[in-house]
């Protein structure tokens, strides 16, 4: 797609397991992101995500293994870059927010001078002066008072230390952020400032966003579009309120009424039954065949094909339909 600001091809990601087999994370995964939109990767526990988000930044190490497929972000192969070209991508092009990122403050140092490193490292200024005032102007764009500069982490909340983060990944004025999982470590009502936060701030600057969470009720409130993740593998993607409405997988309906929504009346959580699939182990068929609640004979012989239809697509032998109240048909 040439309009994308990054395209993700027939990606593979293998980890070489201690019995020298190697298990497929990610499994032919494409998918795309246009200037100043978002998308959330959602999908179980040790489906995929994070392995895709090291991945396009180049920081997966070993035993994983990029094996197939191509990167492209903002017209150049992330795949081919050398280090300088990534020390560029890095920051000001892509930047990443980690789940316990706020933990990799350094204790010892003020934020300021954090601050003032990331400026000189990546050539933005060697003049202090410059640094603090760009600096406090971010701290005050994630809500935190320019004094606060002046501090170490360990004087901030949790909730501020991820906010300082969160400003850091900004600095460079990236084109894409990508979040993996960027507040799971803080409480519900501080989580939900800080993703709040940062789709006004996306509204502002235009930027990107990539945003892995397990959450998916939280994802479809703030993405435009959501993809769902099943054993390495995008099995549905779409635009948020399809999703949120009538998602055609049965994956997905599964995954959103596991979550309770913040928003909206009270409703009756589901869950999924079974545990997630063993990649070492991949049955003939669909990857979800075990833990279906349509599962057919098709289903245990055939790999599901490539549905699509106008909000996006989905992998699927029987897929959901609604009635016009939405209520799912048995
Ligand atoms: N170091 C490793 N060695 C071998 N296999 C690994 C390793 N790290 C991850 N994996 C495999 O990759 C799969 C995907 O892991 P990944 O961390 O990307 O999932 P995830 O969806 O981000 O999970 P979570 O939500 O728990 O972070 C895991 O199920 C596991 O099989």
């Amino acid at each position: 797609m040439s309009d994308a600001l990054l395209n993700v091809e027939n990606l593979k990601v293998e980890y070489i397991t201690g019995d020298s087999t190697t298990v497929a994370a990610v499994d032919n995964v494409s998918f795309s992101i246009k200037p100043g939109e978002s998308l959330g990767l959602a999908g179980e526990s040790g489906c995929g995500k994070s392995t895709i988000a090291y991945s396009l930044m180049r920081l997966h190490k070993p035993p994983a293994l990029i094996t197939n497929g191509k990167i492209v972000m903002n017209g150049k192969d992330v795949l081919n870059m050398n280090k300088k070209e990534l020390q560029q991508f890095r920051w000001q092009e892509t930047s990443m927010v980690f789940q316990s990122a706020m933990n990799c403050l350094n204790p010892v140092v003020t934020m300021e001078k954090q601050f003032f490193e990331i400026y000189k490292y990546h050539g933005v200024t060697k003049n202090k002066k410059e640094a603090i005032k760009l600096s406090e102007k971010l701290l005050s764009i994630v809500g935190i008072p320019a004094e606060r500069l002046k501090d170490y982490p360990h004087q901030f909340s949790g909730g501020m230390r991820q906010r300082a983060v969160i400003a850091m990944a900004l600095a460079l004025n990236p084109k894409l952020l990508i979040l993996d999982e960027p507040t799971t470590a803080l409480d519900t009502v501080v989580q939900r400032d800080i993703i709040q936060r940062i789709f006004k701030l996306q509204k502002e600057y235009g930027f990107a966003i990539l945003f892995i969470t397990h959450d998916i009720s939280l994802m479809m409130e703030f993405c435009d579009s959501v993809a769902v993740m099943y054993a390495g593998r995008i099995i549905e993607q779409g635009k948020s309120l399809m999703m949120l409405k009538e998602p055609k997988h049965p994956y997905t309906y599964g995954l959103k009424n596991s979550f309770p929504s913040l928003q909206g009346p009270l409703s009756h959580m589901e869950g999924i039954k079974g545990n997630p699939l063993n990649l070492k182990n991949i049955p003939q068929g669909c990857r979800f065949q075990d833990r279906c609640f349509r599962v057919c004979d098709k289903c245990r012989q055939i790999e599901p094909p490539k549905v699509e239809h106008t909000d996006g697509f989905f992998y699927c032998h029987d897929q959901l339909a609604y009635d016009k109240g939405g209520k799912l048909h048995e």
